[in-house]
């Protein structure tokens, strides 16, 4: 879907890319960084609409410095700021953004009603955009991305202000724009854990370049630590220490000490999960022991740890003093 060999993007103060090699196949992609670490700069490129200054792009099989305008009609693109004029309906500039694609008038009134039913919009899609909240603009965003049944779309930060439940709606909603109509996605965020979820594979990039390309489940793996709390019985007073003795003997991956838990709770032990046998072995091995297990719960990296694992370390290593 898309490939970048030693691309590189320089302004006269900052590299925002710096030789990327990069190959993404059909599904779901999320690239990953933090603020300024280049994702709209490489979505400017892959789009056409800004040359890069070293190495190359393509996207659907198109060099993207020669074939700007056909990898446009064939690509959708959703971008991360406001740009949607306020006195005109969902219905109006979703039509008009099909028409500008080249669909006839009858096909782009019908697909714009499909694509706007696909992403949420119903009776308000007669109002005008300027009356609508975040959440329905963004979703009014994702339409006009769409609305040509492009065989990609590039979605620029598709998530920004919206609420926890907002953002998991739109996760939702990206998910199916692959699994319903075989669109490839690549998304982009600041936040690994909102990608691991939507996502096949994941990029991050920092400072233009890239830190990791992987499989989403290979990432999960590595950068997963479960919590586990369990309560003390008599039979083991220290009930942290006794689950940590048979863990560490079962073989799973324990990080050094412990966690302290919230005033008046007990101590929360750290391990590495390595899929969902751990979750079971913790399970069995507390009730093996008698104990009562409070919490075992997945921990999120911030995305810094995985953008420095160094200093993830130093932040576990401090923790665990
Ligand atoms: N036209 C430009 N002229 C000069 N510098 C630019 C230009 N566009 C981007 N940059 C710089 O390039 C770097 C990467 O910017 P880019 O917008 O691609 O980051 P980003 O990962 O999309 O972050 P954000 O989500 O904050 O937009 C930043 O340091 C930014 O200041």
């Amino acid at each position: 879907m898309i490939a970048t060999e030693s691309l590189s993007k320089r302004f006269p103060r900052v590299t925002a890319l710096d030789r990327l090699s990069l190959d993404i196949g059909p599904g779901v992609t999320g690239l990953v960084g933090a603020n300024g670490a280049g994702k709209s700069t490489m979505i400017k490129i892959l789009l056409g609409l800004s040359p890069a200054t070293e190495g190359r792009a393509e996207v659907l099989g198109l060099d993207v410095s020669t074939h700007g305008p056909e990898i446009r009609e064939r690509v959708g693109y959703m971008p991360e700021h406001d740009c949607l004029p306020p006195d005109v309906s969902a219905t109006e500039f979703v039509v008009h953004m099909a028409r500008m694609s080249g669909l006839p008038a009858t096909a782009a009134r019908e697909r714009t009603a499909d694509t706007l039913r696909h992403v949420g919009l119903y009776e308000e899609r007669y109002r005008p955009i300027g009356g609508y909240s975040t959440g329905m603009k963004q979703r009014v965003k994702l339409a006009q991305a769409l609305v040509h049944d492009p065989k990609l779309v590039l979605l620029d930060e598709p998530t920004n202000g919206l609420d926890p439940v907002g953002r998991d709606e739109m996760l939702g909603l990206i998910r199916r724009v692959w699994t319903d109509f075989g669109i490839s996605v690549l998304v982009t965020s600041h936040l690994l854990g909102e990608l691991e979820r939507t996502c096949d594979h994941v990029v991050v990039i920092d400072g233009g370049k890239l830190l990791r390309s992987s499989s989403t489940s290979d990432f999960t793996r590595t950068t997963t630590t479960l919590a586990v709390e369990v309560t003390d019985s008599d039979a083991h007073p220290d009930g942290t220490g006794a689950l940590r003795a048979a863990l560490a003997e079962a073989g799973v991956t324990l990080h050094e000490g412990v966690e302290e838990g919230l005033p008046g709770a007990g101590h929360i032990l750290l391990l590495e999960a390595a899929g969902e046998e751990t979750y079971d072995l913790v399970r069995d091995t507390v009730a093996g022991l008698g104990l009562g297990l409070v919490r075992m719960e997945q921990r999120r990296h911030h995305i810094a740890e995985v953008f420095r694992p160094e200093a993830a370390a130093q932040h576990e290593e401090v923790k665990a003093r």
